[in-house]
C-alpha cells in the first residue's frame, strides 16, 4: 500500500521527492563518530532533569509505522542539559529491524547497530501545544534510548502485552495500569550525545533537540522478535511490522557534543 512509507517506491532514500526537507542541513538520524564528538563541560555542569510520572501514560496505538504510547504529560518534564526551556512528555514509540539482523535503531555508534531504539517525545512548553510545537526550530526533544538484546525487562514488557489489542494502523486501546516511562531509561543516563536534527519520519521536520543516550537498555531477544508481532499494511497486504528504521543521513555541518570525557 502507498501508506507504508519505509516500504512504497524506494522508502526513505525516495521522501526527498515529496518532502525536499529530507535533504536539509539538519536531519537526523546521524552516526555518532565517537572520534569527532566534543565533550562540553556546560552540558555537565548543567544536568539533564528528567521527571516521569505513575499516571502518565493514558494509551496505546498502533501508528501503522510504530506503537506509541501517549501521555498528557502530567509530571512528566524534560529540561537542563541542552535544553533552553523546560519541554513535557508527549509520547514514546519505536523503531526495529528483522529476525537475525543486527540493524534496527536509527541512530548507529561509530558505524554499529543496535536492533532497536526507543524515542520519548517531549515538546517545549513555550508554545502552546505538540501540534504548534512539532514544526519549531526549538520544538521538540526527543531522548533515544537503543536496546540492547540480554535480560528481560518486565515493564517493557507489560507495554508489549498490550500490541495483541491494537492488530491494525489506528487501532488504540488505554492504558489502565501505572507505568511510567522512567523504567526504560537505562541504568546510567548522565551519558549521552545531544545534536540538532529532525523528525526522522515525515514530514522530517527540523525541530529536534536529540538526546541520545550512551548506554543501552537491555531487553530479552523475545522482547526484540516480540517488537515484530504488531501489523502494519504493505505492498503486498498486511504483514509484521519491521524495518520502521530510517538509516543515517549526513552530518553536514555539525558537531554532536558528549555530556561526558
Ligand atoms: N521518530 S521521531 O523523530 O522521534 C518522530 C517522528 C514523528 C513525530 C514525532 F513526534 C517524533
Ligand atoms: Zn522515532
Amino acid at each position: 500500500k502507498r501508506g507504508n512509507i519505509y516500504l512504497s517506491g524506494a522508502g526513505p532514500s525516495a521522501w526527498h521527492e515529496e518532502y525536499p526537507v529530507a535533504k536539509g542541513k539538519r536531519q537526523s538520524p546521524v552516526d555518532i563518530n565517537t572520534n569527532k564528538t566534543k565533550f562540553d563541560p556546560k552540558l555537565a555542569a548543567d544536568p539533564l532533569t528528567i521527571r516521569f510520572s505513575d499516571s502518565c501514560c493514558q494509551s496505546i496505538v498502533n501508528t501503522g509505522i510504530s506503537f506509541q504510547v501517549t501521555s498528557n504529560g502530567a509530571g512528566c518534564e524534560l529540561s537542563g542539559g541542552p535544553l533552553d526551556s523546560t519541554y513535557q512528555f508527549a509520547q514514546f514509540h519505536a523503531h526495529w529491524g528483522a529476525y537475525l539482523k543486527t540493524t534496527g535503531s536509527e541512530h548507529t555508534v561509530d558505524g554499529v547497530s543496535y536492533p532497536a531504539e526507543l524515542h520519548l517525545v517531549h515538546w517545549n512548553t513555550k508554545y502552546d501545544d505538540f501540534k504548534d510545537a512539532v514544526d519549531k526550530p526549538d520544538g521538540l526533544a526527543v531522548i533515544a534510548v537503543f536496546f540492547k538484546r540480554g535480560k528481560e525487562h518486565p515493564g517493557f514488557g507489560k507495554i508489549q502485552d498490550l500490541f495483541s489489542k491494537i492488530p491494525a494502523k489506528g487501532a488504540k486501546v488505554n492504558i489502565d495500569f501505572e507505568f511510567n516511562p522512567g523504567l526504560l531509561m537505562p541504568p546510567d543516563s548522565e551519558n549521552y550525545w545531544t545534536y540538532l536534527g529532525s523528525l526522522t519520519t515525515p514530514p522530517l521536520y527540523e525541530s529536534v533537540t536529540w538526546i541520545v543516550m550512551k548506554e543501552p537498555l537491555e531487553v530479552s531477544v523475545e522482547q526484540i522478535a516480540i517488537l515484530r508481532t504488531l501489523l502494519w499494511e504493505t505492498p503486498n497486504g498486511v504483514s509484521q511490522m519491521y524495518n520502521n528504521f530510517r538509516p543515517p543521513v549526513p552530518l553536514r555541518d555539525r558537531v554532536i557534543r558528549a555530556s561526558f570525557g
